[in-house]
């Protein structure tokens, strides 16, 4: 049995099955194999998740964020004909905008020289450094829309347009014009080219054709709205073209929606009002975005709306015309006010919508105050600080120490002593105003005027606003005796655009008074009377705004700048009123700038006589371009200075007929 307990006792113990072993084993590696690689599978799965989620952010962001600020329109067919330029080559070609190639600075932006390597042909580019600014980039597609379609040999090319990659730098690439502005060249470098009689006559008739180009030739007409000096650019032989259309208007036939123009008109006839909308005025930008029929609600296609309106008892009686003066300044703005903002609901129906729109266009208009005030307080404080240059010793106003001498009778002392006390409690910015009227008014009577046409208000009078002026001179006596001298402006210094050379380095400083805010309203002293005072654009404005233009031209002087004696000063400060003031005298000659070399007389006074007739207050009164033209090439008489410029009508000056044999 030994065996058997050998066997039994050597038997080792029943080994387990392999398949019932192999089976924990493959378990415990694998399951060590992908607890191994599990947090490495789902770290990189979250890796690439988060990547590719940050990948699509960004993708929306920029695209969103490019739709918000680019100048979503640069795509717009109206710019397909305008060459879109690398934004880099732009900033190779002027060293990175760099200093020593900027040509000036404008409201909205610096312009800069450009030399692109490929091309010979020297460029000039306007950069709006604006980012976010509403008015600038309005201004860019304006101009971008409407300039690129312009084609006349006195209208400054823009060649093309540029942005940066987030679309936040806008670049308007134009020819280059050698000369630069008109302002620069004449008002500032006083260049001897511009010394030369013809070459001023020959700017002021290319000047005259430029923008007879863009009222009778264009289709529909272009009204420029900001025509001045820095507008007018030269070439290298000094040929003027008409430059910047930011402000430029498509002069259009009445663009209302059917809808609202019905229930404008029931509104009307509801208040038995009358309403008559004459024209309406649309950016080309704003044509083109809203292709001239719907209506887009968005600031940037606001459209101006101009009416030559009563508006009914109802919403307070303001007649809104052409004739709307300095006078009816309060009035107009009043009526702009009620039309722009209120008549959201008076004239458009109810419709809050285009309510808004214009509110919002009002506000950029007018800032938080009213515009007109802050320029009157401008230039009130101009004046002062001008006086104070050279105040107080001098002939026409005695100072309170200067009479100490003289008098010795008692009398004569408690009267000097009253004097004295009212000048101490005088405020100090306004103790000069009433010497200056008084003084002024005696130099009138001595002239042998009329009492009744206190100030300067006798020069400027148009037939039909005689009576108006009647009712109006009722109401000024209860204003401050300033207003009438400062309606001698005859409303041109009612508003302000926005900063500019005009303001920075001209006859008007910048003063801590007023800022130029911006504003789609032209430039200060520039401005038609009736559309600063939020009225009617029509071409008729810059027909205006040439009046002053070759006023500045003639006299080589700003619109607003002080010379010589206290007297002659205020006289002559405002050259307009001065015009007008030799007009009267028969002595418009003496407004010639006495740096021009071979005068020609009769050319001069021509231009004179048209820029008077130019700035008449009514519009309808002023010359169309053409005329203009017409009379400048001697193709039309000379005209005749209206009745009341005149000293001795109707003919007083002996021009020669220039009119060609046709
Ligand atoms: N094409 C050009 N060639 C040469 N110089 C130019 C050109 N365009 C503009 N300039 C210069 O740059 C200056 C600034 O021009 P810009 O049009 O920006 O402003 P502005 O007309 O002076 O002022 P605002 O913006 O108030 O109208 C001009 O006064 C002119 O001297």
């Amino acid at each position: 049995m030994p065996s058997r307990s050998v066997f039994s006792v050597s038997l080792p113990p029943p080994l387990p099955m392999p398949s019932m072993m192999a089976p924990p084993v493959i378990h415990h590696r694998r399951h060590n194999h992908q607890a191994h690689f599990l947090p490495a599978i789902l770290a990189g799965t979250l890796v690439l998740t988060c990547f590719i989620l940050i990948i699509i952010t960004i993708f929306t962001y920029r695209k969103l964020y490019r739709n918000r600020t680019a100048p979503s329109d640069l795509k717009s067919p109206n710019h397909n004909h305008c060459r879109r330029f690398s934004y880099n080559l732009i900033r190779r070609a002027t060293a990175s905008f760099s200093p020593s190639n900027r040509l000036g600075h404008g409201g909205f932006g610096s312009v800069y020289k450009a030399v692109v390597p490929s091309s010979s042909q020297p460029l000039a580019v306007k950069i709006l450094d604006s980012s976010g600014s509403l008015q600038g980039e309005r201004e860019f597609h304006n101009e971008l829309s409407l300039a690129s379609s312009l084609d006349c040999p006195h209208i400054v090319s823009l060649l093309g347009f540029a942005s940066d990659r987030r679309g936040r730098r806008l670049v308007l690439i134009y020819e280059l014009m050698e000369n630069r502005s008109l302002q620069d060249a004449l008002l500032d470098r006083k260049c001897e080219e511009l010394m030369e009689w013809n070459k001023r006559f020959e700017i002021a008739i290319d000047i005259a054709k430029g923008l007879e180009y863009l009222h009778h030739s264009c289709e529909p007409p272009v009204i420029h709205g900001d025509i001045k000096p820095s507008n007018i650019l030269l070439d290298g032989d000094f040929k003027a073209k008409i430059g910047d259309f930011g402000l430029a208007r498509l002069k259009t036939e009445d663009l209302m929606i059917e809808g609202e123009c019905v229930k404008k008109r029931d509104v009307n006839e509801d208040n038995g009002s009358i309403l008559e909308e004459t024209e309406s005025v649309v950016t080309a930008y704003e044509e083109s975005a809203g292709g001239g029929n719907g209506v887009d609600r968005s600031p940037e296609s606001c459209v101006v709306r101009v009416f030559d309106a009563e508006v009914s008892p109802e919403t307070d009686t303001v007649t809104l015309s052409p004739e709307v003066g300095v006078d009816k300044g309060s009035a107009a703005e009043g009526c702009f006010d009620k039309i722009s903002v209120e008549s959201g609901k008076d004239l458009n129906g109810n419709c809050k919508k285009g309510g808004s729109r214009r509110d919002w266009w009002w506000k950029q208009d007018n800032g938080a105050g009213s515009e007109s005030g802050r320029v009157k307080d401008y230039v009130m404080e101009w004046i002062g600080s001008e006086i104070k240059k050279e105040r107080p010793k001098n002939e026409w106003v005695a100072s309170p120490s200067s009479t100490e001498n003289n008098g010795s009778s008692s009398k004569l002392e408690m009267k000097k002593d009253r004097i004295r006390k009212k000048e101490k409690n005088r405020k100090p910015r306004e103790w000069w105003k009433e010497e200056f009227c008084e003084e002024l008014t005696k130099k009138k009577k001595k002239r042998g005027l009329n009492s009744s046409n206190v100030g300067e208000m006798w020069w400027q009078k148009d037939e039909e606003v005689v009576v108006q002026e009647r009712k109006k001179r009722k109401n000024k006596t209860s204003r401050g005796s300033i207003d009438w001298w400062l309606d001698g402006f005859s409303g041109e210094l009612r508003t302000g655009r926005r900063s500019s050379q005009d303001w920075a380095s001209g006859d008007i400083p910048k003063s801590g008074g007023i800022s130029s805010t911006p504003s789609m309203r032209g430039t200060v002293c520039y401005i038609a009377p009736e559309y600063g005072g939020g009225g009617l654009l029509s071409e008729k404005c810059d027909v205006y705004s040439f009046g002053v233009l070759i006023l500045v031209l003639i006299s080589g002087r700003r619109p607003l700048q002080v010379t010589a004696s206290p007297m002659s000063e205020f006289e002559r400060a405002n050259l307009i009123s001065w015009a007008r003031q030799l007009a009267y005298n028969g002595k418009l000659l003496d407004l010639v700038d006495p740096s021009i070399h071979s005068l020609d007389k009769d050319q001069a006074l021509l231009c004179i006589t048209i820029a008077l007739l130019c700035l008449q207050r009514s519009p309808s009164k002023r010359l169309t371009m053409k005329d203009i033209v017409e009379m400048l090439t001697g193709e039309a008489e000379p005209p005749h200075l209206p009745f009341e410029f005149s000293p001795s009508p109707p003919s007083n000056f002996p021009f020669k007929s220039q009119k060609k044999a046709r």
